[in-house]
């Protein structure tokens, strides 16, 4: 469970006093993620979801993901919108941490995405990356290439821990991954962190994506890569080549991809793959003490690394 920050039930009814959402009826720490603690919120005015912000979210970068959310509803790409507070603020403070109250979406993640799912998945990246364009905030993504030996290098000397021989594949990769880094395909405005339980369905529509926080420029196609490390594996981390194929061929339907973007996308998916690795393996090195949580496991992404490395052609 990812509750990193409890909360004291006299400072949670002083904060909701200062919203016009009713009265407190119950608040409950949630089962999934592992970046944030977040609580579903019943009041008498209904179901909200009350996100503490965590290690990886920088307050200051608050405003570009609450802006991004509103600009998104707006431009019809269903996802949570925050709640703004009676003096109009849409951030808050509670238990020292920054907080914001969101809307309850309705919609279900799915646990093992089928072809449909891939589908609709790739449509929807694509109109969120149109729906982005002419929206004016702008964050660098602080988990790019450049971030990545410095995110390794600390805990470096602990990589046989989770598995011989991780350190050099790593170094190998980042020596190799530096080198090829693609550096002016079309970009813009990315989710960043689209796995499946961040996108909501009913049946086989998408109905919502949400969880926003890692959102940031960077190339449209790397998005793509990360959607197809994360959705188009199976459970023993084999490639599935007809939910690749659909994801893509959904999204281009929308987006088209260039010449540029299709010759660099085998090393947009290794750096995906190294990018969740890498925070992965930090996470299950550092739980902290007392947190309700079930860090990842890495060694998924390193087989997917793996794949990447040796696949020609793969779709
Ligand atoms: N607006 C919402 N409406 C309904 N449920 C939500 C909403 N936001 C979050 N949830 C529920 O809370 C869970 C955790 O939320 P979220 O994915 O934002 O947390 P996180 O710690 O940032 O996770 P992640 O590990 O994906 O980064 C989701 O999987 C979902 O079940
Ligand atoms: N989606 C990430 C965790 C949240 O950022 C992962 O699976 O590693």
């Amino acid at each position: 469970m990812a509750v990193y920050t409890q909360v004291d039930d006299a400072e949670l009814i002083a904060f909701l006093a200062t919203y016009d959402i009713g009265d407190l009826l119950s608040c409950k720490g949630i089962a999934e993620g592992v970046e944030n603690s977040n609580y579903y919120l019943h009041t008498s005015a209904g179901s909200f979801i009350l996100t503490l912000y965590e290690k990886r979210v920088a307050e200051a970068d608050l405003p570009f993901f609450l802006g991004l959310m509103e600009h998104l509803a707006r431009r019809g790409v269903t996802c949570p919108q925050p709640v703004r507070n009676r003096a109009g603020a849409p951030l808050g403070r509670l238990a020292g941490r920054p907080a914001v109250i969101v809307t309850f979406l309705d919609g279900y993640s799915v646990h093992h995405p089928e072809v449909a799912h891939c589908a609709a998945l790739g449509e929807t990246l694509a109109h969120l990356h149109l729906a982005t364009a002419d929206f004016e905030g702008r964050r660098a993504n602080a988990l790019s290439v450049d971030s990545w030996r410095p995110l390794f290098a600390p805990s470096a000397g602990r990589a046989n821990e989770v598995e011989i021989g991780l350190r050099e594949t790593v170094e190998a990769e980042l020596d190799h991954l530096e080198k090829n880094w693609p550096r002016n395909l079309p970009s813009g405005v990315i989710h960043a962190d689209l796995f499946p339980d961040n996108a909501f369905f009913l049946g086989d529509k998408m109905s919502g994506v949400i969880d926003f926080y890692f959102a940031c420029n960077d190339a449209y196609a790397y998005d793509l890569a990360i959607c197809l490390n994360a959705w188009c594996f199976d459970d023993a981390h084999r490639f599935e080549t007809e939910k690749g194929t659909a994801l893509l061929s959904a999204y281009r339907r929308v987006r088209p991809l260039t010449a540029a973007e299709l010759d660099a996308f085998p090393t947009l998916a290794r750096g995906a793959a190294i990018r969740f690795l890498l925070t992965r393996y930090v996470d299950w090195l550092n739980v902290p003490k007392g947190a309700l949580v079930k860090p990842k496991d890495p060694r998924e992404y390193l087989a997917k690394l793996r794949f990447h490395q040796t696949a020609d052609g793969f779709l």
